[in-house]
């Protein structure tokens, strides 16, 4: 049988690289993106080749439209097929500064990358999807879009970032209801606190929050892993009948108490 093809974006690293991972595990070949050099991903991609997966690894900013045409011209050349998108890569913002004072380029960068690139690289792969679908028996495509609980959970230090995430739900509902007549799912997954990069420098603040207070429910830190073993049920087809549908993993952050 075809291998299947995934898409991550930012999956080189992180929780990219945690989706990446359990995605080698389950039998797909894999494309990353990242703004790094693939010379300094390279154990990511040993691993990930240790598991089985073929990877090609595609250096770009997916703010760019011309690195996005770039990536899957590449895509289509290496492969031929993408049955799998999950748009992952995304920023917090530099700075953390209150709404009341936070910059107009700080919003600009962020949204751009973590809103305007992912909603043109989906409406990019899902025509491609659909001529695929069309012409490949074989064929079973998924989107999934990394939003995180920044979509509802309000912090005013970072609004750019909690705004461009609100988006990210509404770009999951539409493309879902745009592509169920294909019948491609459309998932969204929403972190809590995951322990990466973009957390490395409030590690203080965090472990604060969820071992003093009663905030997470599940009392520990998420990892990467937590968010790939979601990820690669539903790029493989385990949550049947399913669209639209928006996960929190988050050790229960999000539950409402009294
Ligand atoms: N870590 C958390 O606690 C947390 C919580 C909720 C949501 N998220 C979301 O999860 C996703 C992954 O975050 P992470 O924690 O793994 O962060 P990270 O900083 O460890 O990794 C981010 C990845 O995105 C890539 N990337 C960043 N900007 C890019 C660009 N312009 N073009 C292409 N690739 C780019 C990086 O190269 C890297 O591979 C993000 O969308 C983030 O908003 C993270
Ligand atoms: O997406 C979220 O809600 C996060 O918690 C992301 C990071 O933890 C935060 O932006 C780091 O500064």
């Amino acid at each position: 049988m075809t291998k299947q093809v995934a898409l991550i974006t930012g999956g080189a690293l992180g929780i990219g690289f945690g989706i990446s991972t359990r995605l080698a595990l389950d039998g797909f070949n894999l494309v990353l993106s990242g703004r790094r050099d693939a010379s300094e991903v390279a154990e990511s991609i040993e691993s990930l080749q240790a598991h089985g997966a073929e990877v090609l690894y595609c250096s770009g900013d997916v703010s760019s439209s011309e690195d996005r045409s770039a990536m899957l011209e590449e895509i289509e050349k290496h492969f031929g097929r993408l049955d799998v998108l999950v748009n992952n890569a995304g920023v917090a913002p530099t700075i953390r500064a209150d709404i009341l004072e936070a910059s107009e380029e700080s919003y600009d960068r962020v949204m751009n990358i973590n809103l305007k690139g992912p909603y043109f690289l989906t409406q990019a792969v899902a025509n491609w999807m659909i001529k695929q679908k069309n012409a490949d028996s074989e064929f079973n495509g998924c989107i999934i879009n990394i939003g995180s609980i920044s979509a509802t959970v309000v912090s005013v230090a970072r609004g750019d970032y909690c705004v461009s995430k609100a988006g990210i739900g509404m770009m999951s509902s539409l493309f879902a209801a745009r592509l169920g007549e294909f019948n491609i799912p459309v998932f969204e997954i929403r972190p809590g606190i995951i322990k990466s990069n973009m957390t490395a420098g409030v590690t203080e603040k965090y472990d604060r929050l969820i071992f003093e207070t009663d905030l997470c429910i599940l009392k520990r830190w998420g990892v990467p892993e937590d968010i790939g073993k979601l990820a690669a049920a539903m790029a493989r087809g385990d949550l049947p009948y399913a669209t639209g549908q928006v996960i929190y993993v988050d050790g229960g952050m999000t539950v409402q108490r009294l």
